[in-house]
């Protein structure tokens, strides 16, 4: 696994202060990012692969800098928005699959049998050659992890990547997720998808109010929610 370190970060988005002097390393194969909304998940997430700039702090992945080497680590860091839209670039499902793949210098046939295999995953197989914008949001969710899964990335930062998705395709992408090698770094809401993830962490005002196993962290996190188990 490789070591995402948050030494000291902060980051105010004008006069608030939205992430507050994390420290953090994550080297686990499964890690859970949970929390109110507006705690601070997403822009700790986005921070992972330059997104977002930390207004103080350092954060590097796998010994590189992000202030300093950004476009290496987004090499090895594939990063699945919530709002897919935001990541859909080709006209066509198929399209934007293999979209990714540009880089990978992979002959044509081990290119489309990589997004053959992609498209059966997600279920995406009988829209592939459908409008990727006109998908519902849904699909479009399923089409956002396929796009990112199908050049197999290192390291998988997924922000609210079910939120859209029905309970089979929620299950469906959980699995999936359970099988997965490589690292994962998941922010959610739907906390059944962290189920068997080595390790979870709360997000409060944000500071991290927990960091431990899923069931003492999520116990934890239910309690500050007031949420029943
Ligand atoms: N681009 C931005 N400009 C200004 N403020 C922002 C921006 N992005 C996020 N914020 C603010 O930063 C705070 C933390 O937002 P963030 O998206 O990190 O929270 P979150 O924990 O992921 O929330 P949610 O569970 O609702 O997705 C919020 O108060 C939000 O309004």
């Amino acid at each position: 696994m490789t070591d995402i370190v948050f030494d000291h970060v902060s980051h105010d988005f004008g006069a608030e202060r939205v992430v507050d002097d994390v420290s953090l390393v994550l080297g686990e194969h499964r890690i859970g990012i949970v929390g109110a909304n507006g705690s601070g998940k997403s822009t700790l997430a986005r921070m992972i692969n330059g997104l977002v700039t930390p207004t103080a702090g350092r954060v590097s992945v796998g010994g590189l800098d992000l202030a300093r080497h950004a476009r290496e680590v987004r090499r090895t860091v594939g990063f699945v928005f919530t709002n897919a839209d935001n990541q859909i670039v080709m006209p066509t499902v198929r399209e934007d699959v293999a979209f990714t793949l540009r880089r990978h210098k992979l002959d044509r046939a081990d290119a489309a049998a990589r997004v053959d295999a992609a498209l059966h995953r997600f279920g995406l197989v009988e829209l592939a050659d459908r409008p990727a914008h006109r998908l519902s949001g849904g699909q479009k969710q399923l089409l956002a992890l396929a796009s990112v899964l199908v050049a197999e990335p290192a390291v998988i930062v997924a922000d609210e990547p079910t939120t859209l998705l029905d309970a089979r395709n929620a299950r469906l992408v959980g699995e999936h997720f359970a099988e997965l090698p490589q690292q994962l770094i998941v922010v959610s809401h739907q906390l059944e998808l962290l189920d068997g993830f080595d390790r979870v962490i709360v997000m409060e005002a944000g500071q991290v109010v927990a960091d431990d196993r899923p069931e003492p962290a999520l116990d934890a996190y239910r309690a500050l929610i007031g949420s029943p188990r």
